[in-house]
């Protein structure tokens, strides 16, 4: 199991501190899709060269243009693109073809999908590296987590890795760790805590535990 930083609420400085006091405890650092917009995939390119050995995910959220947008994202650095498990099947092809040809990986976002089981099966069958249960920020100010989400795509899914994303705090980690996904991603449970490398630290323990 890994452990994914996410950067949402961050300039290109503040991200590199922020990667800087955790870097030894995660695995991945996502570039999240506020600070694209933000900053471009800029952003990208400079925590990849700041931090080489680490890989970087770009959360471009792609909703069509896949194999465009991964090529930008590609050059630009990411390990990892993600695309929205919402877009059409042609999207996400066109993703993973593009991600296969550069040698970079595609996370699939099932943010907003109705039928987590039924397009996990679908999505699951184009070949792509990663799917993501996910709650964004306007889910969880809704008191909505993707706990059952993960249940089911464990259950259902059979070739990709599978993930959790969405307000996951130290103090739920456990049950997060219990359902066995391969990627769990943690933004501002560790972004907003008074000692972020304490509780990387701590995030990164508990997963090592399994
Ligand atoms: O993808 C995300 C969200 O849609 C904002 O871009 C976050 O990176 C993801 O939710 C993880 O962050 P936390 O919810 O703060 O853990």
């Amino acid at each position: 199991m890994e452990l994914q930083l996410a950067l949402d609420l961050v300039n290109i400085p503040e991200a590199i501190q922020v990667v800087k006091e955790v870097a030894p405890f995660i695995d991945i650092v996502e570039i999240g899709t506020p600070v694209v917009i933000n900053e471009g995939l800029r952003a990208v390119k400079e925590i990849k060269e700041e931090f080489p050995s680490l890989k970087v995910l770009a959360d471009l959220k792609i909703m069509d243009a896949g194999g465009y947008e991964v090529m930008k994202a590609s050059e630009a650095g990411a390990d990892i693109i993600t695309v929205l498990g919402v877009s059409d099947d042609s999207t996400i092809k066109g993703a993973v073809e593009e991600a296969r040809k550069q040698n970079r990986k595609i996370m699939v976002d099932m943010i907003n999908v109705k039928d987590i089981a039924a397009r996990a099966v679908e999505i699951d069958s184009l070949g792509v590296d990663y799917i993501c249960v996910h709650s964004g920020y306007d889910h969880q100010a809704e008191g909505k987590n993707s706990f059952e989400d993960l249940a089911t795509i464990k259950r259902v899914v059979k070739q990709a890795k599978t993930a959790i994303a969405g307000g996951i705090k130290l103090q739920t980690l456990p049950e997060v760790i219990s359902a066995q996904p391969d990627l769990v991603i943690v933004g501002g449970g560790i972004t907003s805590a008074g000692d972020k490398q304490a509780v990387a630290a701590q995030m990164q323990q508990l997963i090592k535990q399994g």
